[in-house]
């Protein structure tokens, strides 16, 4: 791969790769990962004062009572044992940590999601044996990553990524009279794959067939990695650690070479070009100029040194690591999110009628700055803002801009979001005895999972009937979906809160003002499975399908 790439500085000592650690959590979250292990018998190491939550008689676990209804579960153990309390769940033993407290959880670095991950799986390990550069055990720089590369350029992404996630949902579903579609996830991982491909491998590798497949698919591999054996969370993370450390038993390692491959004359031929430009302009040719393509690739190319990368594979490594945390996650939700369309109908139409003001008001306001323009003489006619970014043909696009403007479809998913999050989900290891604000102790090595349930259904911090899905809960309040803070943690907060979350929302927002324009109605296959569907846990199979009819033969079912 060598000359490929610029100079490298060298290998970098790897510690440990925790830039890797968000697929813990991206992959399907912490709880889809730990219901697969088994129990540990470890106990609790934390405060004696800390009260445990008594087993009903005949359950060894609360696994059981919090699985028939963990809200009526939570809300018990809060009433009779406060806010922060011992249970056994998910396959171990771990203090729950509720309301108010949450924020010392997340704000405090002796409390490490990553660690936890490590102990329950052995990741660490598998992801060193990914990637070559940057142990960071802080994560700091995938962080930093998504924060420069991603999201500034979110607005300039946004016409590429709706036009593939529009053209795929056309050509998959296209017009329907009442068409069953049994797993709308593959449709939509196939939306989003390819999405993502363009995002992080730009537009020429992401037409390879494999690359996409890659995409979608490496999740899965990964998963099955984690799911690992059915003995003692200790042993799955130590067999973990023996067999995956390894590269060639990495199944990563394939997904890697595959990015590689199709990348590599992609960058050679970016190359020329760009050698192409500056010879001619070199030659008096002051036109002459070699525009950069506008991907994390070629960001990551740019930044080589800086990140200290050590080659072609080494990049790729960390690409697949984002694909990781991202593909899978943003799949599932905006799958999950049309499950809430067909269960509440009554949103479809004030969703649309939103979205057709906004679209409308954007026509007008671009319509003026054209106007301008021309009264001041800076163009001559209409057609000179042909493939301009001025283009009236690029009026009802779903921009950032409008994007951000549909404020309803934002209440609509961050209520989503309240409504289905795991009710108790990211359990973070103590790297040290901590003291928390209300004078318990939390033990060095114990595990705290967050009790979410304390915030996303607390009636002073979301407002009235909680237990219902009020679509509209947050229009006019400055709470949006991406806002992560202590009344909303599906993201979580804090310095590692997710740095993804403005590119996943942005591309659900997407995917449901697609739904809701193309489609007059969904429907739930199975109505007596819609509930459990609603509630699924992130990664859990679909109970039932859907069916969809578009909106009359006018629909736009295709991209001319
Ligand atoms: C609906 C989709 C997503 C959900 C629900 C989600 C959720 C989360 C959560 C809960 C965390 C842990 C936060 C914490 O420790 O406090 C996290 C971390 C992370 N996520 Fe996401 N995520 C999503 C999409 C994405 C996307 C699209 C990307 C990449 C573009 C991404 C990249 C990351 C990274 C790098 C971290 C690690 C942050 C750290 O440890 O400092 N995520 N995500």
């Amino acid at each position: 791969m060598l000359g490929l790439v610029s100079n490298s500085s060298g290998t970098l000592p790897v510690d440990v790769l925790k830039a890797a650690l968000p697929i813990g959590l991206g992959l399907a979250s912490a709880a889809f990962l730990t219901l697969k292990l088994s129990h540990s018998s470890n106990g609790f190491s934390s405060d004696k004062s800390i009260p445990t939550v008594p087993l009903r008689p005949g359950d060894t676990t609360h696994d059981a009572e919090y699985r028939e209804g963990p809200d009526l579960f939570l809300s018990r153990c809060e009433q009779e044992f406060g806010p922060v309390f011992n249970c056994y769940i998910q396959g171990q033993s771990v203090t729950a940590v509720s309301g108010r407290l949450v924020r010392e959880v997340f704000l405090n670095d002796n409390f490490s999601f990553s660690d936890a991950i490590d102990d329950m799986t052995g990741i660490r390990a598998f992801t060193q044996s990914v990637v070559k550069s940057n142990g960071d055990p802080d994560n700091t720089l995938a962080h930093e990553m998504i924060r420069d590369n991603i999201s500034p350029n979110l607005p300039l992404f946004t016409p590429r990524i709706v036009d593939l996630l529009e053209s795929i949902l056309d050509n998959k579903l296209g017009y329907c009279e009442a068409k069953l579609v049994k797993n709308p996830l593959l449709i939509i991982q196939e939306m989003v794959a390819s999405a993502m491909a363009n995002v992080f491998m730009g537009p020429e590798v992401a037409k390879d067939p494999k690359v996409i497949e890659t995409f979608s698919q490496c999740t899965y591999d990964f998963a099955k990695i984690l799911e690992g054996t059915r003995t003692k969370a200790s042993w799955n993370a130590f067999f973990n650690r023996r067999k995956y450390g390894n590269k060639m038993l990495n199944p990563m390692h394939h997904h890697v070479q595959v990015l590689v491959t199709a990348a590599a004359p992609v960058i050679l031929e970016r190359r020329r070009q760009e050698a192409e430009a500056l010879a001619k302009h070199e030659a008096g040719d002051t036109m002459a100029h070699y525009e950069r393509p506008l991907d994390v690739l070629q960001k990551f190319l740019d930044n080589f040194d800086k990140y200290h990368f050590v080659d072609l594979e080494d990049v790729c490594g960390h690409i697949l690591m984002l694909v990781l945390a991202s593909v899978h996650t943003t799949s599932d939700t905006s799958t999950n999110l049309c499950y809430y369309l067909a269960a509440f109908p009554e949103c479809m139409e004030p969703l649309l009628e939103e979205q057709n003001e906004v679209l409308d008001q954007m026509t007008q306001e671009r319509e003026k700055l054209r106007q301008d323009q021309m009264d001041k003489d800076e163009v001559q006619s209409m057609d000179d803002f042909k493939g301009t970014d001025l283009d009236p043909a690029k009026d009802r696009e779903f921009s950032a801009q409008a994007l951000k403007k549909m404020v309803k479809m934002d209440s609509f998913v961050r209520e989503i979001f309240r409504y289905r999050t795991e009710r108790l989900s990211l359990v973070h290891t103590a790297r040290k005895r901590v003291m928390l604000s209300n004078g318990m102790y939390i033990s060095e090595g114990a595990k705290v999972i967050i009790n979410n349930h304390s915030v996303h259904q607390n009636m002073e911090m979301q407002g009235e009937d909680v237990s219902d899905f009020r679509p509209w809960r947050f229009v006019g309040k400055t709470k949006n979906a991406t806002k992560a803070a202590t009344d909303y943690l599906p993201f979580g907060m804090g310095k590692h809160a997710c740095p993804g979350r403005f590119l996943a929302i942005q591309q659900l927002k997407t995917v449901g003002s697609l739904m809701i324009s193309k489609y007059s109605k969904i429907d739930v296959q199975d109505k007596s499975k819609a509930k459990a569907v609603l509630l699924s846990r992130l990664g859990d199979p679909l109970a039932t399908g859907l069916i969809f009819t578009s909106r009359g033969s006018n629909a736009k079912t295709s991209k001319e």
